[in-house]
Order: structure tokens, then sequence, then C-alpha cells
């Protein structure tokens, strides 16, 4: 039998968990919100705070439907605070170890019968749930960036998921009204499979000195009609997460087409990570981002 899912724990409340936070508690989900900083919570019910003040000034969610999901998210400061959590979903930083240390402290705490999902953009669904006490209970859901604005979820099942698993987590997404398509568990799935070469392959346009950040972005935006350029995507997205994608992917499918730019390492290893840390291809710290190259 599907899982009945009253309570969603988000582990992570960088850009993607609070998005997922968001979309759970407006769709009638209770949810705890849990990082490993106190001030990272803060900030995420922060963001979403204002992100639901946002579709209440465009008229997509009422101030009553605001109110009511802002009070079904709990800050826990603790992971122990997810314990009463029908599923978990781990969005923390896109590192493998990072997410088996977080599994292994999950399991010690959450009920037996509760759901545990990754976020991961690429790491495999198989190898993250072979190192928790559930794999059969264990799925890959994908999220897009923003959360509250994008309609596709991915669905990967690692190679033990059992289909109440897989049910529920269908289930689930079709009650935060978004739309999934299913993924094999390959390194990096569907959507970053054919994305993130292509933001790689613009970096290394970039490197190789055919275009500028602003030369690139508005061919890319303009005469492919792409909504963001590659470049302003990749500071969206993160660069460490884009590389840390790309490593999975040449890694994972030993393809020397999936090298990752050395300007890309470049970018973060010097802390420029894009929005998140205000410096990336742009500099975000003025009025208007500014091209860093
Ligand atoms: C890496 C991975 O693992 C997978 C991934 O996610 S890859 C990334 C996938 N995502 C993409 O490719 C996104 C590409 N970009 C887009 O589709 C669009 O630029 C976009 C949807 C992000 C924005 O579209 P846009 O037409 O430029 O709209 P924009 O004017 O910026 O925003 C639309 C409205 O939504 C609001 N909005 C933006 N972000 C929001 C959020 N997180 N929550 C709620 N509202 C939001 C904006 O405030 C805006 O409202 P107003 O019109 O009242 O100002
Ligand atoms: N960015 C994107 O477009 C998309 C990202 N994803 C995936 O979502 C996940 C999160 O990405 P994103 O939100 O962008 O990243 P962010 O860097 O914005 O957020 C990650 C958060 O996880 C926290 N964190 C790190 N380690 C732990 C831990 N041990 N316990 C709890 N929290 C921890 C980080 O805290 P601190 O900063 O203090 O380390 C940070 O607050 C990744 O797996 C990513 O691949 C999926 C779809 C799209």
């Amino acid at each position: 039998m599907p899982l009945e899912i009253k309570k969603v724990g988000v582990i992570g409340a960088g850009q993607m968990g609070n998005g997922i936070a968001h979309v759970c508690a407006l769709a009638g989900y209770d949810v705890a919100l849990h990082d490993a900083d106190p001030d990272r919570i803060r900030s995420g019910l922060a963001t979403i705070n204002g992100n639901m003040a946002k579709q209440v000034s465009r008229g997509v969610v009422t101030e009553e439907a605001r109110h009511e999901a802002l009070g079904r998210i709990v800050a826990a400061e603790k992971v122990e605070g997810l314990s009463e959590c029908d599923l978990v979903i781990e969005s923390a930083t896109e590192k493998e170890e990072v997410k088996r240390k977080i599994f292994a402290g999950l399991c010690a705490v959450v009920k037996p019968e509760a759901m545990l999902a990754s976020n991961t953009s690429s790491i495999s669904i198989t190898r993250l749930a072979a190192s928790t006490d559930r794999p059969e209970r264990f799925i890959g859901i994908h999220f897009m960036n923003p959360v509250p604005l994008m309609e596709l979820v991915e669905l990967v099942r690692g190679i033990a998921t059992d289909d109440d698993t897989f049910e529920s987590s269908k289930q689930f997404v079709t009650r935060l009204h978004k739309t999934y398509a299913v993924a094999e568990d390959f390194p990096a799935f569907i959507v970053n499979r054919i994305l993130l070469p292509m933001i790689n392959e613009a970096i290394y346009t970039l490197y190789e000195g055919v275009g500028s950040v602003d030369s690139i972005d508005r061919a890319m935006k303009l005469g492919a009609n792409h909504p963001m350029g590659p470049l302003q995507l990749a500071d969206f997205i993160g660069l460490d997460t884009c590389l840390a994608v790309m490593q999975v992917l040449h890694e994972g499918l030993a393809d020397s087409k999936y090298r990752p730019c050395p300007l890309l390492v470049k970018y973060v290893e010097a802390g420029w990570l894009g929005r998140k840390t205000q410096r990336g291809f742009y500099d975000y710290r003025g009025e208007k981002p500014v091209p860093t190259r």
C-alpha cells in the first residue's frame, strides 16, 4: 500500500530546500526544515516568506493560503526534529559523502516506515539508498530550480526502490501540482545529462575566447530562445553544483566529452559560485549584474 504522507522533512535550507519546503507547505503538508547551520534555516524561512509574498502580489496564491502555509513550516534545528516525518527529502550540498553522513544520522531518528528521498542532481540513487537501512523505501525526487515556478520533477528509482515508494512519490508530486518524468538511475538522470554538458560547453566557449559572457548569453537567449543564457543559468544553479554534476558524469560515464571546463574549476576554487556568493560569471554586488570576463 502506498504510504500516506502528512509530514515532510527537508534537509538543507539552501535555494532548493527552501523551494521544496515552500511548495510542500502550500500543498497542505506539514513541513520541518532542517540545516546544519541554524542561520541557514532562518534565512530559508525568510526567503519562503518573500517568495510567497511575490506569489500573492501576482495573484497566484491568496494571502490566506500564504498565511496557512507559513504556519505549517517549523524549523528543525536538530535532525531529531524530523522524527515524525513520513517523507524526508535531502537537499544538501551535492557531495556524496555529505549526503551519506546525513542519511546515516537520519536513519537513526526517523520511523522505520518513513520514506527517504534525495534531491540530488546527479549522484546514484542506488548507491545513496545502499547507505541507508531502507533501500526499498528510498527514491530520487529531483526538483527543478526555481522550485515554485518549475513544473517538472524527475523521479528516479534505485535498483531496490519498491512499487509502494514509487507510487507514493507519484502521488506526492501530483499533489504539489507538478508533473513527473521517470528517469533511470544513471549519472545526472535526464535533465542534467543534457543540460549540464550544454552549460559546460558554453564555459569552454568562453574559455577559448569564442565569445564574451555577454555574447554567449545573448546568443543563446536570442538565437535559441532559451529563457536564460547558459552562463546566467550556471550562476543561478550554482557553479559548485554545476562542477559536481560534470564530475559525476565524467567519472560515472568515463567519457572525456564530459571533462569539466578548467575555467569552471577555477571559478569554484575562487569561491565564485554564482548568485549565492554574489559572484560568478557575473558580479551581482551592484545594481545590475556585470560580467566578470
Ligand atoms: C541543476 C539541477 O539539478 C536541475 C535544474 O534545476 S536545472 C535549472 C532548471 N531551470 C531553468 O532552466 C530555469 C530557466 N529560467 C527560466 O525558466 C525563467 O528565467 C524563470 C522561470 C526562472 C523566470 O522566468 P521569467 O519569465 O524571467 O520570470 P521572472 O520575471 O524572473 O519571474 C516570474 C515571476 O516569478 C517570481 N519568482 C521568481 N522566483 C520565484 C520563486 N522562487 N518563488 C516564487 N516566485 C518567484 C518573480 O518575482 C516574478 O514575479 P513578477 O513577474 O511579479 O516580478
Ligand atoms: N541549484 C540547483 O539548480 C539545483 C540543485 N539541486 C540539488 O539540490 C541540492 C541542494 O542544492 P542547492 O539548494 O542549490 O545548494 P545550496 O548550496 O543553496 O544549499 C545547500 C544547503 O545544504 C546545507 N548543508 C550542507 N551540509 C549539510 C548537512 N550535513 N546537513 C544539513 N545541511 C547541510 C548547506 O549549508 P552550508 O552552506 O552551511 O554548507 C546549504 O544550506 C544538491 O544536491 C543539488 O545538486 C537539484 C536541482 C536543482
